[in-house]
């Protein structure tokens, strides 16, 4: 038998980034397994581990009934890493001194490392950016640990004790954003923890075929495809293992963005061969949406009425057992599922949390573990086109959750014609060789603001457009592209002159977290 890859065990404790600390260890070659935060040692013992990280999480380690994990894990002596919530808690139980609340921290902050010479921080940089996401603090760190570094609004953001090979960082390492992130990690993963980077994932493409083989037998199977980079993969990765036995459904919920169906039929259908369904549902959805404000309430009907129509379109095909989603991590756990049983929800996206509770079709995901580039990664692998991999993503909800407020032909015309104005004038400055790289996703969104303004000398009361371009790697943490501002003037220009009932645009500086990427 193979001998078992040395494991690193991360305890969740709900943080919206705890799978990126299983990527992260991923991306370092080395094996790793996410558990419950309350997982029993006798279950955590069973995975041999080399090392445990305590993730971060939602819930304040001061509370009276904080969650917590096994005792056992304290004491084991294996190398230990707490992350934010996992540092307090490793504070609280080593005698360490914790304040509630003084000290929040939202998105960006700049680290200075005070201990060069600790095995955590080899190689990184006296200062560098981090990002934090807290509001309880460690105010003293347990006897036998020693401040590692710090940030303006936080004295103590990392400890370590090197006798106990335990250490803890206030911030995230495992974003994309804490620039030194990957070094942290790797350094408690190798260095402190002695975990050989030898752990491949280049099988990873022929498990998963592999398992929707064995998942689905020689049932017939529907996909739901949008014409985005998750659902692309996955009905290419079901092809692969089914052939014949896949259908694609392509629905044009009426929500999407300009001109946006006929080409993801052609390019579906003559490039990559696959049997695509186009049902048109336009007038289902916006007669589901009539008069609905609240951005969860839409995400539900929404995603109901995409279930619904996958059911019926089953029905005229003999023995269909199976419906395909291109469901990634992300959309898993800010829906908040049983995968993760501390996390708190932030949004229903459709394809999860908006899913009905009873289902005639059973669910085949072979992405849902991933995030967005390492799919991307796996649809190069399967040789898909550079223009579907590269695709920026574009919600199931489509411009339903663009319009803050009632979606209707008005307002999606509206939005339709601003989100035109932004990606073109967006897609313009790059292939101008004016804009690099190109931001992750760029779009418009209708507010039901209204100011008033002058245009021609008369007086306008009209609707205030949004205009958001981010920067990310995984959709999990996000920044707002630095975009010119002579492009931004042009894209504010063209909204006002060219989108009736709109007389001013505002730019959405907010990075995520605080804020999410899509404004519902
Ligand atoms: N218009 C649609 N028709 C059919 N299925 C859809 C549609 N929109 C979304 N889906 C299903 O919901 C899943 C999740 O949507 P999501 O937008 O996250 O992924 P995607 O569209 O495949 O990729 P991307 O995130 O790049 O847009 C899709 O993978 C697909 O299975
Ligand atoms: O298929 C989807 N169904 C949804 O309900 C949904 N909501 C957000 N998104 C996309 O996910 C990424 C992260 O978005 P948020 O920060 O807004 O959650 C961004 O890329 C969003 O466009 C969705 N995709
Ligand atoms: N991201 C985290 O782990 C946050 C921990 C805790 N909820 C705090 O606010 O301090
Ligand atoms: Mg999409």
């Amino acid at each position: 038998m193979q001998a078992r890859p040395a494991t690193v065990v991360i305890l969740d404790f709900g943080s919206q980034v705890s799978q990126l600390i299983a990527r992260r260890a991923r991306e370092a070659n080395v094996y790793s397994e996410l558990l419950p935060y309350d997982a029993a040692w006798s279950e955590i013992v069973k995975r041999e581990p080399a090392a445990i990280i305590l993730s971060g999480g939602p819930e304040s380690t001061l509370g009276d009934d904080a969650l917590d994990c096994d005792p056992q894990v304290y004491a084991s002596g294996l190398p230990l890493l707490g992350i934010c919530y996992g540092m307090q808690l490793l504070a609280k139980h080593l005698g360490g001194t914790l304040v509630p609340l003084d000290h929040r921290e939202f998105g960006p902050a700049q680290l200075t490392v005070d201990r060069a010479d600790s095995a955590l921080f080899l190689g990184v940089p006296h200062e560098s950016r981090v990002w934090m996401s807290h509001g309880d603090s460690v105010t003293q760190v347990p006897p036998g640990f020693t401040p590692l570094a710090h940030t303006g609004r936080c004295a103590i953001a990392a400890m370590g004790d090197d006798a106990r090979r335990t250490y803890a960082v206030q911030f995230h390492p495992e974003v994309v954003h804490t620039e030194a992130g990957t070094a942290i990690l790797e350094n408690f993963l190798h260095t402190i923890a002695g975990i050989a980077a030898s752990w491949r994932m280049d099988s990873w493409v022929d498990d998963a075929i592999a398992k929707v083989r064995a998942q689905v037998g020689d049932a017939n199977v529907l996909c739901a495809l949008s014409g985005g980079v998750d659902s692309a993969v996955a009905a290419t990765l079901v092809a692969r293992a089914i052939g014949k036995q896949l259908t694609c459904i392509y629905v044009d919920t009426g929500l999407m963005r300009k001109d946006e169906s006929a080409g993801v039929v052609a390019a579906f259908r003559d490039v990559l061969h696959l049997n695509v369904v186009h049902v048109d549902a336009k007038a289902r959805f916006l007669a589901r949406l009539a008069g609905v404000e609240d951005p969860e309430e839409k995400r539900i009907r929404i995603g109901h009425e995409f279930i619904a129509i996958f059911e019926e379109e089953s029905k005229k095909i003999p023995d269909v057992r199976f419906l395909v989603q291109g469901t990634l991590y992300p959309d898993v756990i800010e829906s908040k599922t049983p995968d993760s049983k501390a996390g708190h929800k932030i949004k229903s996206h459709h394809n999860v949390g908006g899913l009905p509770e009873r289902m005639a079709l059973n669910l085949v995901e072979p992405l849902r573990a991933l995030f967005k580039d390492e799919v991307r990664e796996a649809g190069r692998v399967l040789g898909l086109p550079n223009a579907i991999v590269e695709r920026q993503p574009f919600p199931g909800p489509g411009l339903a959750v663009r319009i803050i407020g009632k979606v209707n032909d008005a307002t999606l015309a509206t939005v339709r014609d601003a989100d035109f104005i932004v990606t073109s004038e967006i897609d313009a400055a790059i292939a101008e060789g004016k804009l690099s790289p190109r931001p992750w996703q760029y779009f418009a969104v209708l507010t039901p603001v209204r100011s008033v303004g002058v245009m021609g000398d008369g007086r306008t009361y009209a609707n205030l457009v949004g205009v958001r371009a981010i920067t990310s790697e995984d959709g999990m943490t996000a920044d707002w592209a630095r975009l010119p501002h002579d492009l931004l003037e042009r894209i504010s220009t063209r909204i006002i002159n060219e989108v009736p009932g709109v007389n001013r645009v505002a730019y959405d500086i907010t990075s995520k977290p605080p804020a999410t990427v899509e404004w519902e």
